[in-house]
């Protein structure tokens, strides 16, 4: 895209990675995704903050062709995806500082050929003065990096946020024009890459209250210029509060426990919990991440094989153990054969996960009519737990 002004003297460069579909080889990426830099020209100087990812780096230097001279190139957070084309940006600019927190530095160079001695660090809460421009750094560590800083331009009342509130839209809009799909792709960003990370993104979140935003400028996906729509998302994904919802991830090969756990969801609804079910041989891991933002219930369900839980469900339960969603409930359902530790070795590799078990049913074969009333218990349970905590239904 060629550069657009977002407020004067203030331009995104947004290269935008139509047809990619996987993001860190982990994250689906269903609508593409962009890189977004910001060329900041004030009256004494004109930095440009972060980069794009190397495959794109052409599309960034052919839009800065126009610009004769760069001070500071700000590197915001030192993943590839926004600071692989330093090097090329600092070989084009000889004169330009590398400015970054002091957590950056060692990322910086020990990921990227950078001469040490270009490199400035900035401290929280530093400015450096652009004349009718100041660049102020806030610290906003854990999204999702430990060195991630923002930068915020108080002329302008403009937040460069990086990869806080980004969203992962291939998308020719510099603003947000489709809150349903930026809501989504910001929501899944969100729960692959900073759930884990929830308590940090609270605080950041305190300490951004106390800035007057207008504008927030992402580096991924587009410019928010009505800021309480995504500020609000977050400070709801982050709260500790958790929906009537039941996250319902299961493999089946020969169809026993998809008829258990396809029983299970039609008596969860009768009780008016909502559940999302995933079948993990066909399902976008992404979406299942995304439920996993608000549930309070986890329910597994899976076939034994070779004596534990299928290996595509081992994947799953790894994924949320890894996530740390808000969940307080758990429950394993399946069948088996002959011999089974899947219910052991399901809870084996979920110890990050402080849930109250509400229940495991291992069925020998194909359920029956003992089965599905043990569901309904089981059914019965989740919801009364539920509503106990008065947990709310999503509209
Ligand atoms: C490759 C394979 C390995 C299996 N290993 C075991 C096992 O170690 N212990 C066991 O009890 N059942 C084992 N089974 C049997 C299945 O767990 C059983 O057929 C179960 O009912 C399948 O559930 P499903 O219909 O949901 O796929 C195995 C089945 C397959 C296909």
């Amino acid at each position: 895209m060629n550069a657009r002004e977002i407020a004067k003297g203030i331009k995104v460069i947004s290269t935008v990675h139509w047809e990619r579909r996987l993001f860190d080889s982990l994250i689906p990426l269903p609508d593409g995704t962009s890189y977004n830099a910001y060329l900041i020209q004030g009256s004494k100087g004109t930095a440009l903050v972060d980069t794009t990812d190397p495959e794109l780096k052409h599309e960034l230097l052919d839009q800065l062709e126009s610009v004769e001279h760069i001070d500071y190139l700000v590197t915001q957070h030192s993943e590839q995806d926004h600071s692989g084309t330093i090097p090329d940006v600092l070989a084009r600019y000889p004169k330009a500082k590398l400015v970054c927190s002091s957590k950056a530095k060692d990322l910086v160079l020990t990921h990227l050929d950078v001469a040490p001695e270009r490199i400035r660090v900035v401290e929280d809460g530093e400015e450096i003065s652009l004349g009718d421009k100041t660049l102020q750094f806030v610290y906003t560590p854990w999204v999702h990096w430990p060195e991630t800083m923002c930068t915020y331009i108080p002329q302008d009342k403009c937040l460069l946020s990086c990869d806080f509130f980004g969203s992962h839209v291939a998308t020719s809009d510099m603003y947000v024009t489709n809150k349903e799909l930026v809501y989504e792709a910001a929501k899944r960003y969100f729960a692959e890459i900073m759930m884990p990370f929830r308590n940090m993104i609270r605080r950041n979140l305190d300490k951004l209250s106390g800035l007057e935003i207008d504008v927030i400028a992402p580096s991924h996906g587009p410019v928010y210029n009505e800021p309480d729509f995504i500020v609000d998302a977050y400070k709801d994904w982050v709260s500790p509060s958790m929906k009537n919802e039941v996250v319902l991830p299961y493999i089946t090969m020969h169809g026993s426990t998809e008829m258990m756990v396809k029983y299970l969801v039609n008596s969860l609804a009768d009780r008016g919990v909502t559940t999302h079910l995933f079948d993990l041989s066909v399902t976008d891991i992404g979406k299942l991440a995304i439920s996993l933002v608000d549930a309070a219930t986890l329910v597994v369900g899976t076939p034994t094989v070779h004596i534990g839980p299928h290996p595509g469900v081992f994947y799953a339960a790894h994924l949320a153990n890894m996530l740390r969603p808000k969940l307080k409930y758990a429950a394993i359902v399946g069948s088996y054969g002959w011999s089974s530790k899947a219910i052991e070795q399901i809870s084996g590799l979920i110890p990050n996960l402080k849930v109250d078990v509400l229940g495991t049913i291992l069925q020998k074969g194909a359920p029956t009519e003992d089965t599905y009333k043990q569901l309904d218990e089981l059914a019965e349970k989740i919801a009364n737990a539920h509503k106990e905590d008065e947990l709310v239904t999503t509209e």
